[in-house]
C-alpha cells in the first residue's frame, strides 16, 4: 500500500513498478515500441555528431585563413579550395533537417503509443473494478484508491516518453563522455558531483508533492462531488428549492483554497531550493569552462577543440541535469504507478470456488438461513444476528419490518453480494458459497428500492435485466407487459426507442412510479428461479402496487419469490410473512395467523388500516 510519507528507500523502491509498466507498453504494441526505441537511439547520436562537425568547420575555416584563399568566391569554388568546408556545412544542414524530422516522428509514435496504452489501462481498470465486491465499493478508502488509479491512467502518458527520453539522453551522455574522456576526464566527474545536490532536491520535492496529492485524495473527491452536486440534472431541482448553490460554492471555495495554499507553499519552497541547488551545478560548469579556456590559451587545444569542448560541456551539463531531474521525476511517477498497481492487487473475496456447483434446476427444497449474522464493514452494530428461517421452493414470502430492520441486507446476502459473518445460508442443503457465483446470480432476479435509472432507451432499460437479450424486442415487450410498463412505453413518443432520463438531449423524464414499472419489467426479463422485489413499488399508486403484486404472485407460480413492502394490503397476498425486527425474525406466518397472534404485525396493520378509515 502506498503511504503518505515516504523515506528515500521507499521512494526508490517504487522503481520496481517501471518494469511491469514497460512490459505493458510492450504488450500494447510491439511494433510501435520498437519504432520508438530505434528512433530514439538514432536521435541520441545526433548531438555529438553535430558538435563534432561544427569543430571540423571551425578548424577548416581557421586552416583556410592560415593558407589564404582567393577573394573571388567563384574561383575558390572552382579550384576546390572550399570543398571540405562545403561538405561539412552540407552534412550539418542534413543533420539539422534529419534531427527535426526524427523529433517529430518520435513525438508522433509516442503519442499514438501512449494513447493506446491509456485506453488499454482504462479498460483493465474497469474490468478489474467489475470483479470487486460490493463491500469494496462501499469502502471510502477504496473509492479514494480507485480515484487515484483513475487519475493515473491519464497521468502516466508522459511517463513513457520520459522514460524513452531518459534512455536517449543517457546514450547521448555516453557519447559525449567518450569524446571528452580523451581531453579532460576528471571534468566529467566534477560536473556529475556538482549536479548531485540539485538531483536530491528535486527528488525530495517530487516525493513531497506525491504525499500532498495522496493525503488530499479524500478532499479532492469531495471537491469533485461538490462540483457535481452543483451542476447535475439529478440534483438541480432540490438544490434550487433549498437554494443550496451558494452553500456548495462556499464549501468548494473553502476546500479548494486550502488545497491551493498547501500546493503553493510547496511550490514556493521548491522554487527557492531549486534555484540555489542548480546554481551549484552552474558553478561546476564554469570551472570546467575556465579550465578548457586556459588549456587553449596555453596551446594544448585548437579553437575548434575549444568550441567542441565548450559545447560538449554545456550539452553534457544540460543533459546530466535533465537526466538527474528526469530520474527523480520518473521515480516520483513510479510512486503514482503504485496507486494503479495496488488497485489491481485488490482481490475480491466473494468468488466461485474451483469446481463450484451449478445451481439446481429446479430448486427442490429452497434456502435456509441458519443462525446468520452480518455486520457491515466498519460498523460495530450487527445488521442481522441470529437470523434463522426457511424460504421454501415455490413459495412467495413477504418481508415486513420497520426501517433498518435488515430486510435489504437479507436480500443482499441471498444474492451473495455479501457473505455472512456468522452462520450459513444453504440452498437445497448446500452452502451458498459452494455454488458458482455467476450461475447463482443468473438464477436470482432482484430489483432494489434504489434501482438504477439508466439514461438509455426504454427498451434498453428493460433489456439490461438480461443483457444477452438486449436486442430481443419481443422478449422485452413481453417483460414490459408483465411489469405493467407497456402502458408507460405506449405513452412515449418514440415508444421503446425513446431515450428516458434527462441527462441527454433527446431524453424525456418519467414519473417516479413510471420508472418503477420499467424497473419491475426488468425483473421479468430474466427467467430466474428466484424473484425478489425489494420495495421498488413505493412510488406506485395503491392500485398499481396491488396489481403489480397480484400479477407477480400469479407469474411466479413456479418460482420462489420474496416481496418487500411497507404496504400491508400488498403484503397479505404472500404465502407467508416474515416480520423482521433488529436483524432477526420476530414472527412468521400467514396474514391471518399473524393477525391472530396480535404482535407487531397486527399493530402495524391496524395502524395503516386506521389511516384509511
Ligand atoms: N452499506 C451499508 N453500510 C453500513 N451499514 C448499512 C449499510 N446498509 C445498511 N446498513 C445498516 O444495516 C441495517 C439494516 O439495513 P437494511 O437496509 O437491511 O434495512 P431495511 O430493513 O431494508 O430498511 P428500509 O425499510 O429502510 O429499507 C441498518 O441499521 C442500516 O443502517
Amino acid at each position: 500500500m502506498p503511504q503518505a510519507q515516504l523515506n528515500l528507500r521507499e521512494r526508490f523502491s517504487a522503481m520496481r513498478n517501471i518494469r511491469p509498466f514497460l512490459a505493458e507498453i510492450w504488450s500494447t504494441s510491439k511494433s510501435l515500441t520498437i519504432a520508438a526505441v530505434i528512433i530514439r537511439l538514432l536521435r541520441a547520436l545526433f548531438p555529438i555528431i553535430t558538435l563534432y562537425i561544427g569543430k571540423l568547420i571551425i578548424d577548416e575555416a581557421i586552416r583556410l585563413v592560415g593558407v589564404g584563399v582567393t577573394d573571388d568566391l567563384m574561383l575558390a569554388l572552382q579550384n576546390g579550395a572550399l570543398n571540405d568546408l562545403l561538405l561539412f556545412l552540407g552534412l550539418e544542414f542534413a543533420l539539422a533537417v534529419a534531427n527535426d524530422l526524427f523529433g517529430r516522428l518520435s513525438g508522433y509514435v509516442d503519442s499514438v503509443l501512449s494513447e493506446m496504452f491509456t485506453n488499454a489501462t482504462s479498460v483493465r481498470l474497469m474490468e478489474h473494478a467489475s470483479t470487486l465486491d460490493l463491500e469494496d465499493f462501499e469502502n471510502a478508502d477504496l473509492q479514494d484508491q480507485l480515484e487515484r488509479a483513475r487519475r493515473q491512467t491519464m497521468g502516466r502518458m508522459s511517463l513513457m516518453s520520459q522514460l524513452f527520453g531518459q534512455a536517449q539522453d543517457l546514450i547521448t551522455i555516453l557519447t559525449f563522455g567518450a569524446g571528452l574522456l580523451a581531453y579532460a576526464p576528471w571534468l566529467i566527474v566534477l560536473l556529475a558531483v556538482a549536479l548531485l545536490p540539485a538531483f536530491i532536491g528535486e527528488s525530495h520535492f517530487n516525493a513531497q508533492n506525491y504525499s500532498l496529492n495522496f493525503q488530499w485524495t479524500p478532499e479532492r473527491r469531495q471537491l469533485e462531488y461538490l462540483r457535481q452536486m452543483g451542476s447535475s440534472v439529478e440534483t438541480a431541482k432540490e438544490v434550487k428549492i433549498f437554494n443550496l448553490n451558494r452553500f456548495f460554492i462556499e464549501r468548494f471555495r473553502f476546500l479548494s483554497q486550502k488545497f491551493f495554499d498547501a500546493n503553493r507553499k510547496l511550490a514556493a519552497r521548491r522554487a527557492f531550493w531549486g534555484t540555489l541547488l542548480s546554481a551549484l551545478g552552474t558553478l561546476g560548469y564554469y570551472i570546467a569552462y575556465a579550465y578548457i579556456a586556459w588549456r587553449t590559451v596555453r596551446g594544448d587545444f585548437s579553437i575548434g577543440d575549444l568550441t567542441f569542448l565548450a559545447g560538449s560541456f554545456r550539452r553534457l551539463r544540460q543533459l546530466l541535469e535533465s537526466l538527474l531531474t528526469g530520474f527523480s521525476q520518473v521515480a516520483s511517477q513510479a510512486l503514482y504507478l503504485d496507486d494503479l498497481y495496488s488497485f489491481f492487487r485488490i482481490q475480491p473475496e466473494i468468488i466461485s470456488k474451483p469446481n463450484a456447483l451449478p445451481v439446481p434446476s429446479p430448486i427442490r427444497q429452497g434456502f435456509v438461513f441458519d443462525d446468520v449474522g452480518f455486520r457491515y464493514e466498519g460498523s460495530d452494530r450487527w445488521a442481522l444476528r441470529h437470523l434463522s428461517f426457511e424460504l421454501h421452493a415455490g413459495e412467495v414470502l413477504a418481508l415486513v419490518g420497520e426501517n433498518g430492520a435488515g430486510k435489504t441486507t437479507l436480500v443482499k446476502l441471498l444474492a451473495r453480494l455479501y457473505d455472512p459473518d456468522e452462520g450459513r445460508i444453504t440452498l437445497d442443503g448446500i452452502d451458498l458459497r459452494e455454488y458458482d457465483l455467476d450461475d447463482l446470480r443468473a438464477n436470482i432476479g432482484v430489483i432494489f428500492q434504489d434501482f438504477v435509472r439508466y439514461h438509455m432507451t426504454a427498451a434498453e432499460n428493460i433489456g439490461v435485466g438480461q443483457v444477452e437479450d438486449m436486442t430481443n424486442r419481443s422478449r422485452i415487450e413481453d417483460a414490459a407487459r408483465r411489469g405493467m410498463a407497456d402502458q408507460v412505453v405506449a405513452g412515449l413518443e418514440r415508444g421503446y426507442d425513446q431515450v428516458i432520463g434527462r441527462r441527454f438531449k433527446e431524453g424525456v423524464d418519467l414519473s417516479g412510479g413510471q420508472w418503477q414499472k420499467i424497473a419491475i419489467a426488468r425483473a421479468y426479463m430474466r427467467d430466474a428461479q428466484v424473484m425478489i422485489l425489494d420495495e421498488p413499488t413505493a412510488a406506485l399508486d395503491a392500485r398499481s402496487e396491488f396489481e403489480v403484486f397480484e400479477r407477480f404472485k400469479e407469474l411466479s407460480d413456479d418460482k420462489t419469490a420474496i416481496l418487500i413492502s411497507h404496504r400491508f394490503s400488498s403484503v397479505r397476498m404472500a404465502d407467508r410473512i416474515l416480520v423482521l425486527a433488529d436483524g432477526k425474525v420476530e414472527a412468521s406466518g400467514t396474514h391471518a395467523e399473524l393477525m391472530e397472534q396480535g404482535g407487531r404485525y397486527a399493530e402495524l396493520f391496524e395502524l395503516q388500516a386506521a389511516g384509511y378509515r
